[in-house]
Parts: C-alpha cells; structure tokens; sequence
C-alpha cells in the first residue's frame, strides 16, 4: 500500500525525523539533490562531464535542493549555470548552506528571463542538450507566481531562441500546489516536465490529471525517513557519551528516555495532524479478489446481482454493466426491464437472466426475493416518473434489515450501485437523495458530481489562490459524508472516498495510463464491476476499489481500439495474469 502524503504530512514526519536526532535537515537536503542528480543519470545515461545544466533555485528549501544538484553535477564535471530569485541572505539556515557551498564553485544570478536568454547553457553553439532544473518551489508554495516567474517558467518552452531539452522539476513543476495538482491563480498550465522528482513519498498532487499530464516520469526518492526513530539512539549516545565521558548504563537509559519521549511526542503530533491516509491503488488491491476465492458450492455462494434497464432502444448500458458483473464473478446476474424490451434484450442476453419489471410495484416484489444482494441502478435508467418510483423502491428497500442475501454478504443490507441517470434523479429529488445509506456506491463524472453536490464542485472549480488549495481528494471525501455512502468520482484520477474518512486514489495516468477508457458505455462496465463485487460480498469501499482498478487495467491489457464491450470479456486475461 502506498500513502501519498500531504505538503503538511510531509514536514510533519521531516520534523519529526530532524526532531528525534536520526538525521538533520542538512543530510536530508544533500540526500534530496543526490537522488535528483542520480535521477538525471539513469534517465539519460548519455549525459556527462560536458553536459551543461541550468539550476533554478527558489527562496526556501526546494532551492537549497537545487543548489545541492548545482555542486553535485559541478563536481561530476558539468557545466552549471544557477539562477536565484530571491535574496540570498533571507534563504533558510540549510538552503543558505548550500548556498554558500555553491558559491565556492560557481557564481549565482538573478533569476529573470533575459538572463535565461543570456546563459551560456542557451546560446553556446556546442549544443549540449542543456537540461534545466526547476528548484524554485516545493512543498512550500503558497500563493500564486509572480508574473515574471511564470514568464520564466513558460518561456522555457515557449519562446523562440530559448531552448532547455530536457526540464527536470525538484518534488513539482513550480507553481504548482501539490496537495492539489492546481496552478495556484490557475494564470498558466503546469510547465512540461520530463522528470520530476520527489521524496520520500509521491504527494497528492502528483497523481491528478492536471499534474501528470504534464510531468513525463515520477520518480520518488528515498531520502531514509522510512528507518525507526529510535533505532540510531544507542550510536548516538556512545558518540555522546564518548565525547563527554560519561558512559554509565543509568546515563544510556535517561539518554534513551529523553530521546525517545522527544521522538514520541513529535511522532504523537504528526499523527494528531494526519487524517486517514490516502492511499493510491495498486495491484495488490485486486488481491482481495483472488483471497475471496472461487470456492462457494453453487452459484447463490457468489451472490445475485441485479440491473435495472431503461426501455426499449436504451438497454445497451444496462447489458454492458451485467455482463460486467458476470465476469467479475457474481453467481447470476439479472437484467430487469420494462415489458416492451422484454424481445430486445432476450436477443442480446444468454448467461445473463432476465425479467419484466413494468413498474415499482413489480420491482418491490421482486425484491422481496432475499437472494438478490447487490444492485446496479442508472445506466440507461431514463429520468422520469417512473423512474423516479423504481430508485425509491431499491432505495428502501435495501436499507437496513431489508434484503438479506445468502452470498458471503449475508447478514448486512442490500448493496446498490448508482450510476448516471439514478445519479440525475438522486440530484433533482432530495427525498430520493436521504435515503442513501452506507450500503451504497455512487459513481459520479464530473458532470453528475456537479449535480449532485453543486456547492462542493463550485468550491473544487474557483481558481485556488492560496495553497493547499482544495483538491478532489477533498471534494469526494466531502461529497461521501454528505452523502453517507461511498463516493467514486471518475476520471483519468478517479477518487474513491467512504464517509468515514478512507480515501484512495486510482490514476490512470505516468505508466498506467488508459485514454481509451474514455468510449461510450465504459461506465456502464464499472458500474457493472461494482455491482458484481458487491454481490460476492465485497464491502463498498472495497469493491469500488478492486472493480476501478481492474477496470483500468482491463482498458491497458486490451490497448488503444478498446470499445466497453471488450472490457468484460478481458477480465480473465487480466485475472489469470494476476494469478487470481
Ligand atoms: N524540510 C526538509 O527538511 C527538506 C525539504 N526538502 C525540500 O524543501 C522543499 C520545501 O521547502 P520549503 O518549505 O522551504 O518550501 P519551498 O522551498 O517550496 O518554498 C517556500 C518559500 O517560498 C516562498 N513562497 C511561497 N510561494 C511563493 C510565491 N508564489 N512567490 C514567491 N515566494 C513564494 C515562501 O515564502 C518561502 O520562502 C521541498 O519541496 C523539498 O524540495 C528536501 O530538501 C528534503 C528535506
Ligand atoms: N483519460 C482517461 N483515462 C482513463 N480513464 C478515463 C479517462 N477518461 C475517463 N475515464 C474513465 O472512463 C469511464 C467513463 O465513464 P462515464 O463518464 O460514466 O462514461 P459512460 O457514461 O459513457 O460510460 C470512467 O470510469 C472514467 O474514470
Ligand atoms: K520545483
């Protein structure tokens, strides 16, 4: 499980790491510009003594990085040039270290774009393949670039008789808040970057679609902070204790005491100050799947899950999210629908079963049958009256105590899945929208998420000009205690919140990239891949987890010409390659 942190969380566990005595800002700070520099050298192996490179280097400590990465590449026989902007007596206690360090080796200049033009890096002819290093700001940022930063920034790329050919960011493309992945004052689009570097762990930001577009390859660092800070105690005290000449195991022990009590408390304050971590998906995720097993004695074990289809001409969405379920592994899975679409889809569906469910009384009916455990409702629902009264029949009838299933679920309420136009019904009808409860999983575009949670996504659009600014991230977790169930709001950064505060974000973007997940009908899958989850007894959150994973990896193996109806049918190829 990977967390992703937070700028906050961030200097929380830096201060608690300096805190405790295990290191100093000073070796973190080294450690931080040697992993940018062997970065820089395994991604272009070619680059060498001769290879010239622009350091940019900012007010706080992401430039005191920068000047470690200018008399690192210095010392490996680079030609380096570093700008600053700001004033190097107001640089931070390790930041002006390194400053000073560097100024031993190389001159320094004010940071503006003529002196871009002018440097050496751009104008010599042996054209060297200058990389620039964007040091300016990190973790830090706090409010929108000033204009000539930004004008710096962009004509990196952007200006005729200027050109850097590789651009490497330290921890993010300046400007850029990194809880969020906004351009703060949104005046510009995160400048492109072939190789951004971060430590310890990836932020937030760093897996949102705004960012990732524009960075080519993360590569986070491992600057140490993963050791125990009580670990380095005992050298640390015979050093001491060497020194002073007071080696006595009373003195180890209040020597431990003091250190770790410090270490403790700095600890105590870090997780005081986290919320529940936000985790990014990865494969492991699906493991739940493979522990779940296929070990059930007949088909009711795996669950029954039913979809809920429009008229006739409209069923396509909700076959495509059956046959999802299917092959996710529910036991049987039901397409219910209005009368007159009875011949359409019994032309279409085989494995899948199918009913007539010509109103809500009909539907209530059914449902009276314990078995169904899962439910998937909207995709190619209809918005009408009608409608309207079948999403308040699996509404209430799912709720507590009601619809008790005989798969591995049993015991616990009716899961629904709410997709498309439930969600339009649930946005328009507030009566519709109280009765969600935590046994439901709403799965919201962009466009169904500004419906249903007007306020929050108008927060999530206003052009943030102060950092953190507020990310997806908060937005979903918001929307899902709003809303008292799971929230997964879709996208190449699609986040997945519960009311209780775990979060986790699924990006289909750096090497998991999937464009062509974005066709017709793709949602439908999803919808249908929850659904199918649920049925086998998944928890929602979980089962939101596992099926948009798989979901993305489905697009990935099959490739670009990828249409919805191909996703299901790539899930074994997908499973079998993960040995489940
Ligand atoms: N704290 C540590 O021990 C470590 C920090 N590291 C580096 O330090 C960075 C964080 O350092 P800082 O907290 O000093 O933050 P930054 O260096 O990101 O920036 C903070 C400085 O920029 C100013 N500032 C913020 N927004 C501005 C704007 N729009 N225009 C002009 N000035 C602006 C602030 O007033 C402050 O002086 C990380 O991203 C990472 O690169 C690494 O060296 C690892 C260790
Ligand atoms: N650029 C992208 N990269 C990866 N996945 C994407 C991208 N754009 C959209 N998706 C995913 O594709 C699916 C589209 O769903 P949705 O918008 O409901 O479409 P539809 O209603 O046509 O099924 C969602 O799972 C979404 O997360
Ligand atoms: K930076």
């Amino acid at each position: 499980m990977t967390e992703l942190l937070t700028a906050a969380q961030m200097r929380a566990i830096e201060e608690a790491a300096i805190a405790s005595g295990q290191v100093t800002g000073l070796e973190l700070m080294e450690r931080a510009g040697r992993g940018v520099v062997e970065a820089i050298g395994e991604e272009w192996p070619e680059l060498r003594a001769g290879s010239r490179a622009v350091v940019l280097c900012g007010p706080g400590n992401n430039g005191g990085d920068g000047f470690v990465v200018a008399r690192l590449l210095w010392q490996a026989g680079w030609g380096v040039e570093v700008f600053l902007y700001g004033e190097p007596g107001k640089l931070p206690p390790d930041a002006r270290v390194n400053y000073e360090r560097w100024v031993e080796l190389g001159a320094v200049e004010a940071l503006n774009e003529d002196a871009l033009f002018q440097s050496e890096a751009n104008r010599s002819l042996d054209n060297q393949d200058p990389v620039v290093i964007d040091a300016l700001f990190g973790t830090g940022l706090s409010r929108p670039l000033t204009q000539d930063i930004g004008r710096c920034l962009s004509s990196l790329h952007h200006t005729d008789g200027i050109s850097f050919a590789k651009h490497v960011s330290v921890e993010c493309p300046s400007g850029v808040c990194i809880d969020s992945g906004e351009v703060l004052g949104r005046d510009y689009l995160p400048t492109d970057t072939d190789l951004c570097v971060t430590f310890h762990r990836a932020k937030v930001g760093h897996y949102t679609t705004a960012l990732a577009q524009a960075v080519g390859k993360l590569i986070v660092v491992d600057i140490g902070l993963d050791r125990d800070p009580g670990a380095d105690l005992p050298e640390i005290y015979a050093g001491l204790s060497a020194m002073l000449g007071i080696s006595t195991q009373a003195g180890v022990e209040e020597f431990r005491a003091a250190a770790l009590s410090e270490a403790m408390e700095y600890a105590q304050k870090t997780l005081v100050e986290r919320d529940e971590p936000v985790v990014l998906l990865q494969a492991g995720c699906a493991e739940e799947l493979g522990k779940a097993g296929w070990t059930g004695e007949h088909k009711y074990s795996y669950g029954h899950a039913f979809i809920l289809s429009g008229g006739v001409g409209k069923g396509g969405a909700a076959r495509l999210a059956a046959r999802g379920a299917l092959r996710i592994g529910a036991g049987l899975v039901t397409v219910g629908c209005p009368p007159g679409a009875l011949q359409e889809n019994a032309a279409a569906l085989d494995a899948v079963m199918l009913r007539s469910v010509a109103d809500s009384e009909a539907l209530r009916d059914m449902l009276e049958d314990p078995r169904i455990n899962a439910i998937g409702v909207g995709p190619g629902l209809g918005t009408g009256a009608r409608e309207v009264d079948l999403v308040r029949a699996v509404l209430e009838t799912s709720r507590d105590g009601k619809g008790r299933g005989s798969g591995s679920g049993a015991g616990t309420a009716r899961r629904l899945v709410i997709d498309a136009d439930a969600l339009t019904l649930l946005a328009k009808d507030e009566g519709l929208f109280g009765l969600l409860h935590k046994g439901c999983v709403l799965t919201p575009h962009g466009g169904e998420f500004a419906r249903l949670f007007p306020d929050i996504a108008e927060r999530l659009e206003a052009v943030p000009q102060t950092g953190p600014a507020y990310s997806k991230v908060d937005a979903t977790r918001e929307a899902a205690v709003r809303a008292g169930c799971v929230v997964l709001f879709k996208g190449p950064d699609t986040v997945i919140a519960a009311p209780d505060g775990q979060c986790s974000v699924n990006a289909a973007v750096y090497e998991r990239a999937a464009p062509w997940l974005a066709t017709a009908g793709s949602g439908d899958v999803l919808a249908g891949f929850i659904t199918g989850l649920l049925a086998r007894g998944f928890e929602p959150m979980q089962a939101a987890e596992t099926a948009v994973w798989l979901h993305v990896d489905c697009a990935r193996s099959f490739g670009p010409g990828l249409i919805a109806d191909d996703l299901p049918e790539e899930l074994p190829t997908v499973l079998r390659r993960l040995g489940l």
